[in-house]
């Protein structure tokens, strides 16, 4: 689905990582991890469109780039805007229908069982602003539901999240897998990734690691000492 090839990605022409290369299968589930600062979000919004690479290139099956559903982190986005709750999940439809086509009764009936789905429907008519951060978040999954874009990019979509709602919105994620999107998860759970996430991308500021899960963790796991040499000598000398 997404080939990276040399890719090189940063701000104002100066790399944040360097040379990265290879696939995002299509249908495939990916968490993205690696330590604060390494590039993780910034590799989300070059792929999502929103930041020109600095070097190398992207390329997509069929030589054409897919519908994208962006999530940025929560902190990115702007809750005091004046919508309703259905009004931001009907955003979802704009691909299919327009923007100022009338919703026809399928496209409502997608909406309402998305807002279903994420435990939304009694608050489909409340302002946004009102929304707590994890209703907030139910709303953004309804959304991507209705959107099926076959690519989806989440930026740590469980940061100050409940753990309900994270279980909830981490089986939408399985649900959307299933059917067939590629998606990228920016994550910080280790435990998460090993327990769900069949591929991991682990960025650093030396060189990326991509693979099956286990495999790229281990690699990672066996490059650091069980103790710290500090504890080793104390042990060696008690
Ligand atoms: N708009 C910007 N202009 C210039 N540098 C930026 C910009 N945004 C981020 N950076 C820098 O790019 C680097 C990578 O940032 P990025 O947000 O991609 O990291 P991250 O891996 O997602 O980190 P975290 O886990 O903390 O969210 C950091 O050194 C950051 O300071």
């Amino acid at each position: 689905m997404i080939t990276l090839t040399q890719l090189s990605i940063g701000y104002q022409g100066h790399a944040v990582i360097d040379a990265l290369n290879g696939t995002f299968e299509a249908g495939s589930l990916t968490a993205v991890i690696g330590a604060n600062g390494t590039g993780k979000s910034t590799l989300l919004k070059t792929i999502a469109g929103l930041l020109p690479a600095v070097g190398g290139t992207l390329s997509f099956a069929a030589g054409r780039k897919p519908r994208v559903a962006y999530l940025p982190q929560q902190a990115e986005l702007d809750h005091q805007f004046p919508l309703k709750v259905f009004e931001v999940v009907a955003m979802g439809c704009w691909p299919a229908t327009g923007l100022l086509r009338r919703l026809d009764k399928p496209a409502r009936a997608r909406i309402n069982g998305a807002l279903d789905r994420v435990g939304l429907e009694s608050m489909a008519a409340r302002s946004i602003e009102t929304l707590s951060g994890g209703q907030f978040q139910r709303m953004l999954f309804a959304r991507l539901l209705v959107q099926q874009a076959p690519l989806i990019l989440l930026d740590e979509p469980f940061a100050g999240i409940d753990i309900p709602t994270g279980a909830l919105l981490m089986d939408v994620i399985d649900q959307l897998h299933k059917s067939g999107h590629t998606i990228l998860v920016v994550l910080h759970d280790d435990a998460l990734v090993i327990r769900r996430f069949p591929q991991t991308l682990l960025l650093s500021r030396r060189r990326a690691r991509w693979g099956a899960t286990a495999a790229v963790l281990e690699e990672r796991e066996g490059r650091q000492p069980a103790w710290p040499e500090y504890l080793s000598l104390a042990q060696a000398s008690s």
